[in-house]
């Protein structure tokens, strides 16, 4: 690790290495990056808090690795800048290789190396030079990282083939550990191991993550997994970042339809916008702030329309999905709204939105039920 305390500017007008309060700050900007004639990049900002945890999430293409990959120092980027800690690492001609950044890497299938055992594939991440010499020093970090991780120092001798696709993730991570970086990149980790699994790793790994107080990037495709995985979520589209904000706020304010689509089930209908009301097939529906006005397209999360025997709203199932916990319930509005209500001339019968509800029961075919709207809804051009 270079740790030379300076606040002298380098040639790039960075400052080089290493105000504490920036230890694990991330900055990437402006990064473009083309494979042949293929843009893949074009030109990604983001901002990484010291110690938080970022999501870039976006459909399969989109450019995620390959930012990943920037970052690490796997490849070079056209144009852009990316500095860690107040250090350039890429930025023109400044550049410093993967193996010197302080970046730790793992991988989708974790890498493991087969004919190691998970002792020395962990050891093999250890720079030995910042250990006392010998082999009981090792052992000892070696198990001291297996703890760390959740994995009982038995597994040490064991090679990865003997243990389970979870163990492996955690080996894998426990390796990238070994070299106490200031960033860890997380490529998918997750993906490959099944649902049960998935959710038990992917919280012992932010777990490790965040009382290490190391910053953490994490590429995936699942939404879920980067809404309740990240401080931060990142939402990729065409090789642009189309959104970086809480995951609260990705989810409930989506900057336009491919976001929220992208995100999570969306109930899309017409509607027409006056001060911060919008009027659609569901009545008159309240507005998170917007300078739109007139015709727009709205969106709701399908658990913000609920079933409410007093709801102004009628509709009658059509047909339902049963997930076990909840279903989603396909409803066809129906004209007879409660006296009072508003209506308009988008207000109309025979509309079909879906909606989640928890109670199987309710949702046979045929039902009427009466619903109401909770929360605000997005207004999106009409056209978009
Ligand atoms: N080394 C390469 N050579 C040529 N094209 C590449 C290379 N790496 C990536 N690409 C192309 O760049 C585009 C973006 O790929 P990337 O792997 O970054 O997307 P992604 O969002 O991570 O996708 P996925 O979720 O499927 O992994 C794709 O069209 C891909 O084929």
């Amino acid at each position: 690790m270079t740790s030379t305390p300076t606040s002298t500017p380098d040639a790039t007008g960075a400052v080089d290495y290493h105000d504490p309060a920036a230890r694990g700050r991330l900055e990437v900007s402006g990064l473009v990056k083309s494979f042949g004639p293929q843009q893949v990049l074009r030109g990604v900002t983001l901002s990484v808090d010291p110690g938080s945890t970022t999501a870039i999430v976006g459909p399969s293409g989109s450019g995620k690795t390959t930012l990943l990959r920037l970052i690490a120092g796997f490849e070079r980027a056209e144009a852009g800048s990316v500095t860690l800690s107040g250090r350039t690492l890429a930025a023109g001609d400044a550049w410093v290789p993967a193996h010197h950044r302080d970046v730790g890497y793992v991988a989708q299938d974790g890498a493991l190396f087969p004919h190691l055992t998970v002792g020395q594939n962990i050891a093999f991440g250890l720079d030995t030079s910042r250990l006392p010499q010998g082999r009981k020093a090792t052992r000892a970090r070696v198990a001291e990282l297996l703890e760390m991780v959740s994995l009982a120092p038995a597994l040490a001798t064991r090679r990865p083939h003997e243990i389970s696709g979870g163990q492996q993730q955690r080996v894998a991570l426990a390796r990238a550990l070994a070299r106490e970086p200031e960033l860890m990149l997380l490529d998918e980790s997750f993906s490959a191991l099944d649902a049960g699994l998935r959710v038990a790793t992917r919280r012992t790994v932010a777990k490790v993550l965040h009382d290490a107080g190391i910053t953490t990037v994490l590429v995936t495709h699942d939404q879920a997994e980067a809404l309740s995985f990240a401080d931060q979520v990142a939402v990729m589209r065409d090789g642009l970042l189309a959104q970086v904000d809480s995951p609260l706020e990705v989810y409930t304010r989506p900057v336009d339809r491919a976001t929220a689509e992208f995100l999570g089930d969306a109930v899309m209908l017409e509607a027409w916008v006056e001060g911060d009301t919008a009027t659609c097939s569901l009545g008159a529906v309240r507005l998170a702030p917007t300078t739109r006005r007139g015709r727009v397209q709205l969106m709701l999360r399908p658990e913000q329309i609920r079933v409410d025997e007093h709801g102004p709203i009628r509709g009658v199932v059509v047909d339902t999905d049963y997930f076990g916990p909840e279903s989603t319930v396909r409803l066809e509005l129906t004209s007879g709204r409660e006296p009072g209500c508003e209506t308009s001339a988008l207000a109309r019968s025979g509309e079909i939105i879906s909606i989640r509800h928890s109670n199987a029961f309710i949702a046979a075919k045929g039902t009427e039920l009466r619903l109401r709207i909770e929360g605000e809804a997005i207004a999106f051009p009409p056209d978009a």
